[in-house]
């Protein structure tokens, strides 16, 4: 079908979130509400904020077709054994959902990153 982009240009995901800037500026929203959430942010007690925060960037960048690469663990191996469930799960995609929407993301671009997240759930959970 009619894709609205030309064959030498195509719009990137990654250009249409903002690029560098509002990623780096959804994921430090994104920390802000995992500190609010009782729920989620027990199971960060032992992370170092600041690696965990460049490497969700450079992951969010690198699915989105931004010129990053993901380099850190893969999702089964970097989740394992935390006893994460559906609703911490569920809960971390509103949270990521809400910060985008609090930086201006446009409604298209979040869904479409989710989009892109939500098959990441087989990995995520694989050794709770
Ligand atoms: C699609 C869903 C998810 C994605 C894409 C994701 C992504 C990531 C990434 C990229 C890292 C950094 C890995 C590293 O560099 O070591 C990470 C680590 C982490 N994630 Fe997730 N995550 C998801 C779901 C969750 C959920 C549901 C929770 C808990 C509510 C969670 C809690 C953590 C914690 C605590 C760490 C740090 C582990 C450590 O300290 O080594 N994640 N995640």
């Amino acid at each position: 079908g009619c894709t609205h982009q030309s064959a030498t240009h195509s719009i990137t995901l990654y250009e249409r979130l903002g690029g560098t800037v509002k990623i780096d500026a959804v994921v430090e929203n994104l920390l802000y509400r995992i500190v609010d959430d009782p729920e989620v942010v027990v199971f960060f007690a032992n992370t170092n904020i600041d690696l965990f925060a460049d490497s969700l960037a450079s992951q969010l960048c690198d699915v989105s077709d931004g010129p990053c690469r993901y380099e850190g663990p893969p999702m089964d191996r970097a989740h394992q054994h935390m006893g994460l469930t559906d609703v911490h799960f569920n809960r971390l995609v509103e949270h990521l959902d809400a910060a985008m929407q609090e930086e201006g993301i446009a409604l298209g671009a979040r869904n479409e990153l989710l989009g892109r997240l939500a098959p990441m759930y087989a990995d995520v959970m694989r050794r709770q």
